[in-house]
Parts: C-alpha cells; sequence; structure tokens
C-alpha cells in the first residue's frame, strides 16, 4: 500500500428568584453569604431555590433580561493595570479604560484586582456563587469567563460584553490513557479547545474583545485590533470581532500556520496580511504598528487577555468540586497562558476557596524551548532563540513576550519546565489519540512531559493531574495525517494505523478481517 495515497479517497421582569450575586454585591450584603436566594439552612452553604420562575417575555433579548435584573447598588469591585511584579511601594497605574500595554520602565503590565473589596466575601460565597451561575443561559453567566465576572472586569457594563459563551470547557478523564500508557488512575485532560474557534484563546478574546468594545462606546481612538498570530490567537479575534461588528487586522507568518487556522480569519472577515517571516517577526511588527496607528493590540503582552484565560484555572478547582489536583501542566510559547492558570489559582488561594495551589510544569517543544533552556540554567539569564520548525506549530516561538511572567508564576509553585522532541509529541498525540481523544500536537508536548516526569517518578501513579489541552485536534489534521501515513522523515511513527486497501472482493474482505482479528486476539 502507498502510504502517500492512504488518505486520498476519504479523507423576568424582576425575577424574586434571580440569584441576587448574579448582581454586584451591594456594600450591606458585605460578610454575608448569599441571601434570599430562597432558603438555605445555617450551615448548608448551597443556596436551595424553591420558587418557580416566571415564564420569560419572549420579546426580550437575554441582554434584555439581565438590564432588567441589573443592580443598582454600587459596584464594590475594581482593577486597574500596575507595573508587573512591582515592587510593594510602587505607586504607577493605569485605569483599564487606558489604552497601554508596557509600564513606564518599558516593563510587563499586570490587571490588579482590589482584593481587599473582594476579601470582604468569604471563599464559601465566592464558590457558592460561581457554582449558581454554570450551566444557565443568563447573561453574562453562561459564559464560564464573566460567570466569574468580579473577579476578570468588574467594572464593564454587561452590556459591553461581547461573549460566545466560552468556557465551561470538558475536563475530561483520560481512564484508559492513564491506565495503559502511565498507571495513573486520576488523570485528567481540560479541553479549552473544544470551545468557539477551537483554541483556549477565546478564553482571553472575549475579554480583551468586550473591553475594545466598551472603550469605542466611549468614542476612544480605536479602529481596529491586531494580532501576531501563530494561529490560534487570529482565529479567535477575528471571531471576536465580527460578531462585535469591530475591524480586526491579524499578522501571520506565511506558511507556518495549519489550513484550519488559516482559514478561520479568512472565513471572519479580518484583514489578514501573510508576512514572509516567524511569529517573533510578526510580533515585533505589530507592536510596532500599533505604536503608530490606532489599532489596539490583542496579543497577550496585553494584559486583559490573561483576565480571561485564567479562568480556566478556576474551572478545573470548580470541576473538583473546589479541590486543587497535585499538577497542571500546559505547553508554552509566547508564555501567556502558564501565568494565567498560576494567577487563577492564586487567586482561588487568596480568596479562601481553595487552601493550596497544584504545582505547574510548562511544556515546550524541543525546536522552540527558550524557556526549557532557561529553567535548565537554572533561571540564569535568558537568551531568545530563532525557533525550528514543529509539528507544534501554534508554539513555535523563540522569544516569548511572557517570560518574566511565566518564570515568576513557576518559581512561586515550585514549578517544572520540560520538553519533548518531534517524534515525542508526535508519538504522544497518536497514544492520546488511540485512547479515544483527538487531540493537537501541542497537547501532545504537555502528554510527553507527563510521560517524563511519570518516568522520572516526580510524578506519581496516584497524583491527580490535569494536561491541558490548548486547541481542537480538527485544526491539525495534516500532522495525523502525515504521521499515519508515515510519511515524516526519520520518525519512526510507532502508532500509525494507517488504512488498509483492499478490492471491492468478499474474499479479499474476509481475508483481510480474519487476519486483522487474529492479530487482536479478538473472536469474530
Ligand atoms: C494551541 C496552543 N497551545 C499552546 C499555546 C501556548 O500558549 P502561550 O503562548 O500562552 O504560552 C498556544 C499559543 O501560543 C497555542 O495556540
Ligand atoms: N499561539 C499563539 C501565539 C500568540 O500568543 P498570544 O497569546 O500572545 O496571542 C497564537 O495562536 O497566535
Amino acid at each position: 500500500m502507498a502510504s502517500s495515497s492512504l488518505f486520498n479517497a476519504s479523507l423576568s421582569s424582576l425575577n424574586p428568584n434571580q440569584h441576587p450575586i448574579r448582581r454586584h454585591p451591594s456594600p450591606s450584603l458585605l460578610r454575608h453569604r448569599p441571601v434570599s436566594i430562597s432558603c438555605s439552612d445555617n450551615n448548608n452553604t448551597t443556596p436551595i431555590e424553591t420558587s418557580v420562575k416566571p415564564p420569560r417575555r419572549t420579546e426580550n433579548t437575554i441582554r434584555d433580561d439581565a438590564r432588567l435584573h441589573r443592580s443598582t447598588a454600587v459596584n464594590p469591585f475594581s482593577a486597574k493595570y500596575v507595573p508587573f511584579n512591582a515592587p510593594p511601594n510602587s505607586t504607577e497605574s493605569y485605569s483599564l479604560d487606558e489604552i497601554v500595554y508596557r509600564s513606564r520602565s518599558g516593563g510587563l503590565l499586570d490587571v490588579e484586582h482590589d482584593m481587599e473589596a473582594l476579601k470582604r466575601f468569604d471563599g464559601a460565597y465566592w464558590r457558592d456563587l460561581f457554582d449558581s451561575r454554570v450551566g444557565k443561559s443568563t447573561w453574562p453567566y453562561g459564559s464560564g469567563v464573566w460567570s466569574k465576572k468580579e473577579w476578570v472586569l468588574p467594572e464593564i457594563d454587561d452590556d459591553d460584553i461581547v461573549s460566545a459563551f466560552e468556557g465551561n470547557s470538558n475536563l475530561f478523564w483520560a481512564e484508559r490513557f492513564g491506565k495503559r500508557f502511565l498507571e495513573m488512575n486520576d488523570l485528567w485532560v481540560k479541553h479549552c479547545g473544544i470551545s468557539h474557534t477551537g483554541s483556549f484563546k477565546d478564553l482571553g478574546m472575549t475579554v480583551l474583545v468586550s473591553q475594545v468594545n466598551r472603550l469605542r462606546k466611549m468614542n476612544r481612538p480605536v479602529v481596529g485590533v491586531g494580532c501576531a498570530s501563530t494561529g490560534d490567537t487570529s482565529a479567535a479575534l477575528s471571531a471576536y470581532c465580527a460578531a462585535a461588528g469591530i475591524p480586526s487586522i491579524v499578522f501571520l507568518p506565511a506558511n507556518k500556520i495549519s489550513m484550519a487556522q488559516l482559514v478561520q480569519p479568512i472565513a471572519n472577515g479580518a484583514f489578514v496580511l501573510s508576512i514572509d517571516s516567524d511569529f517573533d517577526g510578526c510580533m515585533k511588527l505589530i507592536r510596532e504598528v500599533t505604536a503608530e496607528l490606532p489599532i489596539y493590540l490583542a496579543n497577550s503582552l496585553n494584559s486583559l487577555r490573561l483576565e480571561g484565560q485564567k479562568t480556566a484555572a478556576i474551572e478545573i478547582l470548580q470541576q473538583f468540586d473546589w479541590q486543587a489536583p497535585e499538577w497542571v501542566i500546559v505547553p508554552g510559547g509566547n508564555l501567556g497562558n502558564i501565568y494565567a492558570f498560576y494567577k487563577g489559582f492564586k487567586m482561588c488561594q487568596e480568596l479562601g476557596l481553595v487552601d493550596r495551589i497544584p504545582r505547574l510544569v510548562c511544556a515546550q517543544a524541543a525546536n522552540a524551548n527558550p524557556l526549557y533552556l532557561h529553567y535548565k540554567s537554572g533561571w540564569k539569564d535568558f537568551k531568545p532563540m530563532t525557533a525550528s520548525t514543529t509539528f507544534a506549530s501554534a508554539i513555535q516561538i523563540g522569544d516569548p513576550v511572557s517570560i518574566d511572567r511565566a518564570v515568576y508564576a513557576l518559581k512561586q509553585c515550585d514549578g517544572i519546565v520540560e520538553e519533548a522532541t518531534e517524534e515525542e509529541l508526535m508519538d504522544a498525540m497518536a497514544q492520546a489519540d488511540s485512547t479515544g481523544m483527538f487531540i493537537c500536537p501541542h497537547t501532545g508536548v504537555a502528554l510527553t512531559a507527563l510521560f517524563k516526569l511519570r518516568k522520572q517518578g516526580v510524578i506519581a501513579p496516584t497524583d491527580r493531574t490535569v494536561v491541558v489541552s490548548t486547541a481542537h485536534g480538527l485544526k491539525f489534521t495534516q500532522s495525523k495525517v502525515d504521521y499515519h501515513s508515515k510519511v515524516i522523515p526519520d520518525m519512526a511513527c510507532r502508532f500509525s494505523n494507517p488504512p488498509v486497501e483492499v478490492k471491492a472482493d468478499f474474499g479479499a474482505v474476509m481475508d483481510v478481517l480474519k487476519n486483522y482479528l487474529g492479530s487482536q486476539k479478538i473472536r469474530a
């Protein structure tokens, strides 16, 4: 059978039952758990809904309903930009309504929440609030990001929010994969890629585009939103901008992203520039362009994005009934996400929702491993690199903008950095797929890190471990086709499963099947 031909052929108006904490809690509610939801006994932190909702007013949209239910109480929560990891005596800060990406010294920014205001509610309050919003269609809390609105963008008007009800992604118990390949029984895959545009970027983009929507309504000079991308940021940006009627401009490294990723911004009406460079070159260009033109920068250099992405960490805790796992493994490229996970976990600890945070592992492709090399050098002087081609194309990044955030996060949680060769990541992806998943190569990188840490005895068989799957496997079918076709130079493709070509003849089909069933030790 010629492998190259393998895939040729087929390839209410004020509803008393409305949770009061869906609105901004008024100062008078401070120090109390949610009240008047209906009934709850003294020790029971779980609100029990008793009354029946009136039929919805069919002429209302969910935005109209949200307007009707809006609290008139003063919103006690707020957030601002501050220099990332600023010394305690720093007074530098900016309103989130300012267009600013860097601190005065040129460093990164961070979104700082008024933690004192948030702390006026105890951990049980926040757990109940977040739990009460899951699985509903209430605007905007049906979103896994906006269900944590008070911790994300507390001051934005619900009307300005641009959401596809992202988040609330599947936390998949990888039972078969864990048992078969790792002797683990508590292994989970957080499928952030099973989402609106097929990657975790939706979580951050809903926040960023919502804020842009607000800025434009305030007549701030934002004519469009732009990003450099390895394919997922551009897909998310173009979709959310299209939904809001905001122009989007994307800089893509020519011939370095998958066809499925390329077609996303094209279909969503973005202005697409295919640039003869790599991601780092595109990133440099978009930074220069956004400094000159009223185009808002949508990459994770912009700390707003990370406020949405951190909700995936909160969601993991929530899905484990507010118990922290031992390990969370995240593939890293531009390195915003590893910090976002740390930030989400840390906020939950600081606000009393959990008593500890997991250790984080950042996994990089060996062909694009500047963080790994930095870690291995004992965090001595960081050296950007020119990243080589990798099947994990969305993390082919040599000069990550969030390097400082990543190092900080990993140091704070006793984190680890691992790497995966091309063969390792492709094998891991194929192994995962063979147990019923359909993951992307970046998740293959994270699974390789898990294989290595299990082998070294760092991760124990019973450790509750979460691997973050960052994109949908359907965006990366060509790499799977190549692997299963065994056409990748210098790769054994040990787990390939090519189709068998057979004549349309009963005898021939029976022969092939008997051979197969025999090899599988299956009795017909
Ligand atoms: C699918 C996928 N996985 C992982 C990453 C890495 O995320 P980060 O750049 O935040 O490190 C990216 C983007 O960089 C991505 O698109
Ligand atoms: N993988 C990313 C790379 C850019 O990352 P960002 O989080 O800084 O936007 C992409 O898909 O473009």
